[in-house]
């Protein structure tokens, strides 16, 4: 599969069988969203055959694939905001509830509402689609792909914007699946996940296959070691910080948040990275936008090095300089038509005299931050959309680090990245705080906020649950006890 001069998948041959679960794995850009979009026909391959019971398949698109018992769940969230979750369940299939010429809304309802039973969801078809979170939202890209009836059913990085709760129960609907026969290939970068479910594993690098073996015969580390094609050596994780004077940048004293989170109190220092650990909706991410001028507050007070901070809008909070990493990187991270140098500058862009855009300074910066993060794009002039899912993730970390910031605040800052690349972004991270940056960042991936964090502050109902020092080595079970 070519794209123009960039070949996403050289040569690749691969088989995927009924009642099996495969796990393609490989770092970002290697190949795997394109392997699984030409076998849905979202993309139409450039050369190579493919077969579906030993006879030719050449779906001519989305929906032929889809009537041949194929379908895909995409990486990116893909809703539409402005239809019910039912109409987005049977999104392309309204036609089918046609009675009369007038469509059959009950029936629609009730299948629609059946599927999200199967699949355990814990929303409803006529609750409204702008009240739910992303790991919802996904649950509603699932549930349209098996509202087609597939053999084969493609996810693609599918537990990226889930919570712990809701990633093991995809990874039970897959299990349920696979009895039932459906042939199941899915993308993820969690070990976990790939040890926890896969019979067997799909290595890409760059492109081109490495091999395939059944899981069983596979180790973690091996893994890692074919996907980054070098050894893993010193761990993901840098070491944390000492205990030095800090000084103090962030301080939050009973502040109650529009959405009703809090009171919290919090104190954020130079050169530490605080990590906020809790249920979705919980008020790690509220707490965020609340410093990210995103979300008003109702009551209490926060100081930024002392004097009053009550940022009216995110760009008065960019101006402060604190940077904020949203959630949804497609959503609100980057503008996917721009080019990957104007996302990068999107946040400060460098001018000259009189108002005029310093290019020159924008392309350094943005070089800057391609060789930093190891983005790979055909260039800084390349559109967004063009990136694979994980390097989109970089380019709106890129474009945080861009605009030199003293708060940096994550949320879930390596979705979808590789192994190889988040011990990358781990040690930039790291860095950058020991020459002083103050980090808080909300992940719901434990591993990365026990590994990262100086200190884990967990939240609960909108309140600061507990709060662990490094010194005190949580353990995950630890953590999550506050987290409930
Ligand atoms: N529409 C496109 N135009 C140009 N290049 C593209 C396009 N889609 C994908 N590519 C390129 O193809 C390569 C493979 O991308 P792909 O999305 O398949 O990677 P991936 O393995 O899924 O990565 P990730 O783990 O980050 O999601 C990348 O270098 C990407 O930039």
């Amino acid at each position: 599969m070519s794209f123009g001069a960039s070949h996403a998948l050289r040569g690749v041959s691969a088989d995927f069988h009924s009642g099996e679960v495969v796990a393609l794995v490989g770092e970002n850009g290697a190949g795997k969203s394109t392997l699984l979009k030409v076998m849905a026909s979202v993309i139409r391959r450039t050369s190579g055959q493919a077969t579906l019971d030993g006879k030719p398949y050449a779906p001519q698109n989305q929906r032929e694939a889809e009537k041949a018992g194929v379908a895909l769940v995409f990486q990116e969230l893909n809703v539409n905001y402005c239809l019910s979750i039912a109409e987005n369940i049977m999104l392309g299939r309204l036609r089918d509830y046609r009675r009369f010429g007038l469509i059959d809304w009950p029936r629609l309802q009730r299948e629609a509402q059946s599927v999200l039973d199967r699949i355990g969801a814990d929303f409803k078809v006529d609750d409204e689609i702008e009240k739910l979170d992303l790991g919802q939202v996904k649950t509603i890209e699932v549930a349209r792909a098996l509202a087609t009836n597939p053999r084969f059913i493609f996810f693609d990085e599918s537990t990226a914007f889930l919570n712990r709760r809701e990633s093991a129960r995809l990874m039970n609907v897959i299990r349920e699946l696979k009895s039932q026969g459906i042939g199941i290939a899915f993308v993820s970068h969690h070990m976990h996940e790939v040890f926890g479910i896969s019979d067997r594993l799909i290595v890409l690098k760059d492109g081109a296959l490495v091999g395939s073996w059944p899981t069983e015969q596979m180790t973690s580390d091996h893994l890692a070691e074919l996907m980054v094609g070098r050894e893993m050596v010193g761990g993901l994780f840098p070491p944390k910080a000492e205990d030095a004077a800090r000084k103090t940048r962030i301080e939050m004293k009973g502040v109650v948040s529009s959405s009703g989170v809090g009171p919290v109190d919090l104190v954020l220092g130079s050169g530490e990275i605080v990590g906020i650990g809790g249920l979705k909706g919980s008020g790690g991410e509220a707490i965020l936008e609340v410093l990210a001028g995103v979300e008003k507050i109702d009551a209490g007070e926060i100081r930024l090095d002392g004097e009053i901070y009550r940022p009216a809008s995110p760009r008065a909070a960019w101006a402060s300089k604190v940077a904020h990493l949203p959630g949804d990187r497609t959503g609100e991270g980057v503008i996917t038509e721009f080019s990957v140098l104007e996302n990068i500058t999107l946040a400060e862009r460098p001018s000259r005299a009189a108002g005029m855009v310093d290019h020159a300074r924008m392309t350094e910066l943005s070089n800057e931050q391609i060789r930093l993060l190891g983005i790979k794009t055909a260039g800084p002039e390349a559109p967004v959309s063009s990136l694979s899912g994980g390097n989109m993730q970089k380019v709106v970390l890129g474009k945080c680090l861009a605009t030199a910031p003293g708060i940096l605040l994550l949320n879930n800052p390596t979705r979808g990245v590789d192994i190889g690349a988040k011990a990358e972004i781990y040690r930039v991270i790291r860095k950058l705080a020991n020459e002083g940056l103050a980090v808080l960042m909300v992940s719901e991936d434990l591993h990365e906020l026990l590994g990262l964090s100086d200190r884990v502050i967990v939240t609960r109902n909108g309140q600061l649950s507990q709060s662990f020092d490094r010194n005190a080595h949580p353990n995950e079970e630890e953590v999550v006890k506050w987290m409930m």
